[in-house]
């Protein structure tokens, strides 16, 4: 993929904020923030389709608009344009902001497919990082925040930051995105923020709690010494791709429904119902020696669990995790592997409210104990509750939003982009492991899973290789269940080679058909003696929309 970087520009708080004192503003690392510095960065996309997105219309209008609003917002997340540093005569590091540090925003173009990149399919994460620009880091200093915005000339660009974790959980950086968003979606008239979206950066609550802070900075310091680099990451391989799978509402429902038969009593949310489900498949399809140790586990938010509570827009980590640690793989791979984990989930949401604040440390000790001894360790980046498609600059929300900063059994989860119900999951794994997870993935359709052919009927021999192509994409259960769809063309007259002869000559007769002649849907395709076959396979809504995404 070609990127252009086009700019490296320092963006800095707009005038008003506390920084206009040669003062600088010092956020000490709380408990909560401080595991986290042994983590990679969290890096995530988004992706913007305005309707207008020349490179003229780009630069001369919504980048500048972009950048303003970016300085103003910033003035309220002042940390975000700070460095975290630790001291040497500081017990532990903390976000220090002093006049004139900015946030860095790269500006770049790409000549990516922007529709293939902001997809639900098997994308090379590879690619994906160019969308996000690097940090810096040093053991006793680390930037907080930087931004990359990319155009996808005459498709619509993208938005992608990193920072690292030790700086802010999902809630803080969502609400950082959608205070942006508001700001500039006001057209710049009304600086203001909505309270929800005003970050709280009081740190009063940790008065009484020095210990547990301390008790934090020896663990951490333990493990990887006074550095605030993070614990090196794998090098990213090419055959590395992260793909979304989607249960709708129906899904989870469904799934629901299966695990209600046996236990009534259960808090069935639908995060438990999806990440019990993602997990399972996970170890299926990892296989192997099935007495191997494994362990997943979770974040939730502890800012309303808190006694008293923290606000909503408390700035920072306030993250408790939750975990089920070194089981064995073989309570997930079998029969009744599902219903397991949803028991599990259903314990550990439900006991984190009773969590006591000190326990803490140890979840964290446990967590780091047994990383290595796990064959397979889940954790879930994101949440069903951020709202991440709620973001909208003036240009319409996100086309999509992807975490990339997930691997192997990292997964992530965000709502649905229609708010339909359910949940998207990303899964980031090696193409030939997420081919294995895709038959086990009852619900698993991607838009670049459907097969698209165009046919043209005087050319028969696309049917074989067609087939061919299907045959080697599918198993037999899915050649099974597919459904073969068929795009009448422009005219809507009779196509040449009808449904029921491609179904045959694809050696398909058992598939359901299903015809699509709305004129407004096929009137994109190609000319009167062509008609473009789309082969899919699983729940209707997936077929609907691979329709959607194709046209
Ligand atoms: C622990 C949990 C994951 C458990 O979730 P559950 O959904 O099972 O349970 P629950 O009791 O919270 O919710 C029960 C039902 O009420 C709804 N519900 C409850 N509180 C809600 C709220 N504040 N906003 C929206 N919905 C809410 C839930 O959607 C669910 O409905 P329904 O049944 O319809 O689903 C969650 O409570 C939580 O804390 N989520 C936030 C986790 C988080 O912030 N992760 C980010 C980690 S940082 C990170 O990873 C980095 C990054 O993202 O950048």
């Amino acid at each position: 993929m070609t990127i252009v970087v086009v700019e490296v520009a320092r963006v800095i708080p707009a005038a008003g904020s506390v920084l206009n004192s040669p003062n600088s503003l010092k956020i000490p690392l709380t408990f909560f923030d401080l595991p986290w510095l042994r983590f990679n960065p969290v890096k995530r996309v988004f992706f913007f389709s305005p309707a207008e997105s020349t490179r003229e219309n780009f630069h001369s209008f919504i980048l500048p608009k972009l950048k303003l609003s970016l300085s103003l917002v910033l003035a309220s997340y002042l940390p975000l344009s700070g460095r975290i540093t630790w001291d040497p005569n500081d017990p532990a590091p903390s976000i220090v902001v002093s006049p004139n540090d900015a946030v860095s925003l790269t500006v770049a173009e790409s000549e990516a497919d922007f529709s293939f990149l902001s997809g639900y399919g098997q994308r090379p994460v590879t690619e994906l990082h160019t969308l996000v620009p690097e940090l810096t880091f040093s053991d006793d200093s680390a930037s907080v925040y930087s931004l990359q915005i990319t155009l996808f000339p005459n498709h619509g660009f993208s938005i992608g930051f990193a920072a690292p974790h030790a700086v802010f959980d999902g809630k803080t950086a969502t609400m950082f995105i959608k205070a942006w968003a508001h700001l500039c979606k006001q057209h710049l008239e009304d600086n203001s923020l909505p309270e929800n979206l005003t970050p709280s950066l009081d740190r009063s609550w940790l008065n009484g709690l020095t210990e547990l802070n301390e008790k934090m900075v020896e663990v951490v310091t333990t493990m990887k010494g006074r550095s605030l680099c993070p614990i090196p990451a794998k090098e990213l391989e090419d055959d590395v791709v992260l793909s979304t799978l989607v249960l709708s509402r129906d899904d989870v429902e469904r799934l629901r429904e299966r695990v209600k038969s046996q236990y009534q009593k259960l808090h069935l949310s639908t995060f438990v119902i999806a990440y019990a489900y993602v997990w399972t498949c996970l170890v299926k399809a990892r296989g192997g020696d099935m007495e191997r140790y494994v362990t997943f586990l979770f974040m939730g938010d502890f800012r309303e669990r808190l006694d008293p509570p923290l606000p909503a827009t408390y700035f920072g980590n306030c993250v408790f995790p939750a975990g089920s640690y070194k089981r064995k793989a073989a309570e997930f791979g079998e029969e009744r592997g599902f219903l397991t984990a949803v028991e599990i989930l259903c314990e550990l949401v439900k006991g984190l409210s009773s969590r006591k604040i000190e326990t803490i440390v140890e979840e964290f000790v446990a967590i780091f104990s047994c990383k290595g001894e796990s064959s397979q360790f889940g954790t879930v980046a994101g949440s069903t509750r951020l709202g991440v498609y709620e973001s909208d600059f003036g240009w319409g929300r996100p086309v999509k939003s992807d975490l990339i900063s997930i691997e192997g059994e990292k997964i992530s989860m965000g709502e649905r982009r229609d708010g339909s119900g359910g949940v998207e999951v990303g899964v980031c794994l090696k193409k030939s492991e997420m081919d294995k997870i895709r038959p086990l993935w009852k619900y698993y359709f991607q838009n670049t899973q459907g097969l698209i052919f165009v046919v043209d009927s005087n050319d028969r021999d696309r049917i074989g290789e067609a087939r061919d192509e299907l045959h080697r994409m599918l198993n037999e259960d899915e050649l099974r269940d597919a459904v073969l769809l068929v795009f009448a063309n422009k005219q809507d007259l009779p196509i040449a080679m009808n449904a029921a002869e491609i179904t045959d000559k694809l050696g398909l007769h058992t598939l359901r058909q299903r015809h699509w002649r709305n004129e407004e849907k096929t009137a994109l395709h190609r000319d009167a003696s062509s008609c473009c076959v789309c082969v899919c396979w699983g729940n209707i809504w997936m077929q609907e929309k691979i329709v959607d995404i194709i046209i």
